[in-house]
């Protein structure tokens, strides 16, 4: 037979068109394929709520994001008058500088874990950080999220203090998802101080692990006193307010204790309330001066008291001298150690040393029975 281009071309269409069909199911499987990347980096994902959600990563909240500061501030109340004031700031999370890179990751590993697994639940807290304000509370925090084991939310809920009333599905709807047997966590420092809110954990669960990061009572009425003054300069001096006399020649100085700045530090008062509903065994009081010179012994406690293993120890700890705190470092690699933002370790002011000496002894005996009920001396005097 002769050679026909026509014939040979005819010859060629059919196998054309299987060449067009692979191409089309090779699209097709491409198509796939990116959808599922798309999916793995967290866009097909249906999570309704990223101020408060598992995804609310640290880089996010210290970005200060205009829409999550938004949400937060509706969610979440207004604050409290000058003097009883609350954090803003940490409420709103607002804790770790140079996390960028760090928050990237594990946004990308919770995306991962929550494509190719179903059986992520949001639960209620199992464990929570309830004080003392300025005592340490969001370094505490944030060191344990380090854990596998521990999933936490990063703003303060503040729900059994200020949004009761919104109800436990409310407040289990804040909480990150977890995989079975991963615990779940908040902090809301303020807590401690609040009458109502022992019944209404133990009402949640009396199973509930109660943690609290005490510091020096006088430290931390000046440090709660300098968060204050950092956002109204104007206050009164810290010994005006300290003091129901504080004009000179007025007699021997008499503490006012309902300043809320000295009131917080009166722990074996506040700690009666909690007794009253929970085992002392049920507490654990972390020592917000051990958490800085001694951050991974502090860790292994609250470890070994919430029931799971040592991850967290001195290879995540990176003391940084210019601050005077430490820092979480990555134990594998040298990427640069995260350090808490610029709200934490204020500069405060220089008190007198007349009030420091009458706070002082102002404290002494709380302190004393405070650490009675706790078997645990702080070293405060
Ligand atoms: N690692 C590390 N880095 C920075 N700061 C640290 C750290 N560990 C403890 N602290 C101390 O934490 C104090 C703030 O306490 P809180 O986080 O409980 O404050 S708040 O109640 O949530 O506003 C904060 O108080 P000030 O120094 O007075 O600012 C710190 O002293």
């Amino acid at each position: 037979m002769e050679y026909s281009p026509i014939l040979h071309h005819l010859h060629v269409v059919p196998s054309s068109s299987n060449v067009k069909n692979k191409l089309f199911v090779m699209c097709i499987m491409l198509s796939l394929w990116v959808y599922m990347i798309y999916c793995c980096v967290g866009y097909c994902t249906t999570i309704p709520t990223p101020s408060l959600s598992a995804s609310t990563t640290r880089s996010e909240v210290s970005e200060g994001d205009g829409e999550f500061d938004n949400q937060l501030d509706s969610s979440l109340g207004a604050s409290r008058d000058l003097l009883n004031n609350e954090n803003e700031l940490d409420s709103r999370g607002d804790d770790w500088d140079e996390t960028r890179g760090e928050a990237k990751a594990s946004q990308g590993d919770n995306a991962m874990s929550g494509f190719f697994n179903e059986s992520e639940t949001k639960k209620l807290p199992g464990a929570i950080i309830i004080g003392v304000k300025k005592g340490g509370t969001r370094a505490l925090l944030e060191f344990l999220r380090v854990h596998p084991d521990i999933r936490a939310v990063g703003a303060e809920p503040h729900f059994f203090d200020r949004n009761y009333d919104k109800g436990l599905e409310w407040y289990r709807d804040l909480m990150p998802k977890t995989l079975e047997g991963q615990l779940t966590m908040e902090k809301t420092p303020s807590y401690f101080v609040t009458k109502e809110v022992p019944s209404r954990i133990y009402t949640m669960s009396k199973h509930t692990k109660l943690i609290v990061v005490v510091r020096d009572p006088v430290t931390r009425a000046i440090s709660d006193y300098t968060q204050t003054r950092s956002k109204k300069p104007d206050i009164p001096s810290f010994e005006s307010l300290a003091f129901r006399n504080a004009t000179a020649g007025a007699g021997p100085a008499v503490v006012d204790a309902t300043w809320s700045a000295v009131q917080i530090g009166v722990y074996a008062k506040h700690l009666e309330h909690w007794l009253r509903y929970f085992p002392a065994g049920q507490l654990l009081f972390v020592s917000g001066e051990r958490l800085i010179s001694d951050p991974s012994g502090e860790m292994a406690r609250v470890q070994d008291f919430l029931g799971l293993r040592r991850v967290v120890d001195d290879r995540h700890f990176h003391f940084n001298v210019a601050k005077g705190f430490p820092c979480l470092k990555r134990p594998e690699g040298n990427s640069k150690p995260h350090c808490l933002g610029k709200t934490k370790g204020r500069t405060h002011p220089n008190i007198a040393g007349h009030v420091v000496q009458r706070l002082r002894e102002f404290y002494r005996p709380y302190n004393n029975k405070f650490y009675q009920m706790t078997g645990h001396d702080f070293g405060w005097d």
